[in-house]
């Protein structure tokens, strides 16, 4: 697997959708390829709380939601940063509601998102992926706080939140992966010294994007 910068990997993703791989079924096999990963475990993940924030990352998290819970799992989302923001994953969030997956607020239902990672065996990263830079805000440290405490294992979706993918700058508060998944190609920070520690295993995993898509890198 390659490694790219975010601005490379949009390109990428752009040269899939121009070759006829949709960004929501990019999406969806990043999602499901999730969902996968943690039903193969040994013993397979029987409950997760999805941790989403409001963009495509956040996305991935909700067709991860729904595929784990299709496959019985029992399954809880938690909004961080109140509704998504980008098309597809306004429309995952509608499909897993439609579901009737619980779906809470972390700032007004913080006391309940905390009873249900506690019987949880695996929690799920999607607030920030590689559109993260910067530090978190002291708003989302309570929420990373959350979901770092307990010592269960989180699965981080593209990037653990809270390190910047092209950098590996790793903001105070940031999420402790157990494992990252790298959709399609890693990007530095999966490679860097200081973030490596947060990232935990690196799990690459292939989203369907044609390699001639990847030809800007050669
Ligand atoms: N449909 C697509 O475009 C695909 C996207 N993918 C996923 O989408 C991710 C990238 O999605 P996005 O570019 O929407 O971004 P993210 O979902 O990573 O970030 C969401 C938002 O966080 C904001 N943000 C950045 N730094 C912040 C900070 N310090 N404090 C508060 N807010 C901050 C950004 O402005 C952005 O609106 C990838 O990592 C990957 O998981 C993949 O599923 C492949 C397909
Ligand atoms: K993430």
């Amino acid at each position: 697997m390659k490694t790219v910068t975010v601005s490379q990997m949009k390109q990428i993703e752009k040269n899939a959708a121009e070759s006829g791989l949709s960004y929501t079924q990019m999406m969806e096999n990043a999602g499901a390829r999730a969902a996968d990963f943690l039903l193969a475990q040994t013993p397979p993940a029987r409950s997760a709380v999805v941790f989403a924030g409001k963009g495509n990352n956040a996305g991935d998290g909700f067709v991860a939601a729904r595929l784990l819970k299709k496959a019985g799992c029992e399954v809880t989302v938690v909004l961080t940063d109140g509704l998504p923001q980008t098309a597809d994953t306004c429309r995952n969030l509608e499909k897993i509601q439609a579901m009737g997956i619980p779906v809470f607020d972390f700032l007004e239902e913080t006391a309940a998102v905390t009873a249900q990672l506690k019987n949880a065996c695996v929690a799920v990263d999607a607030i920030y992926g590689t559109g993260f830079h910067g530090a978190l805000r002291q708003s989302m440290r309570l929420v990373t706080e959350v979901l770092n405490a307990g010592g269960r294992s989180i699965l981080a979706l593209d990037m653990p939140s809270g390190v910047s993918a092209d950098t590996g700058e790793v903001s105070p508060g940031a999420v402790r992966a157990t494992w990252t998944m790298a959709f399609d190609s890693l990007k530095p920070a999966h490679l860097l010294e200081k973030s490596i520690p947060f990232c935990g295993e690196i799990v690459p995993v292939d989203i369907g994007i044609p390699a001639e898509c990847h030809e800007i890198l050669e």
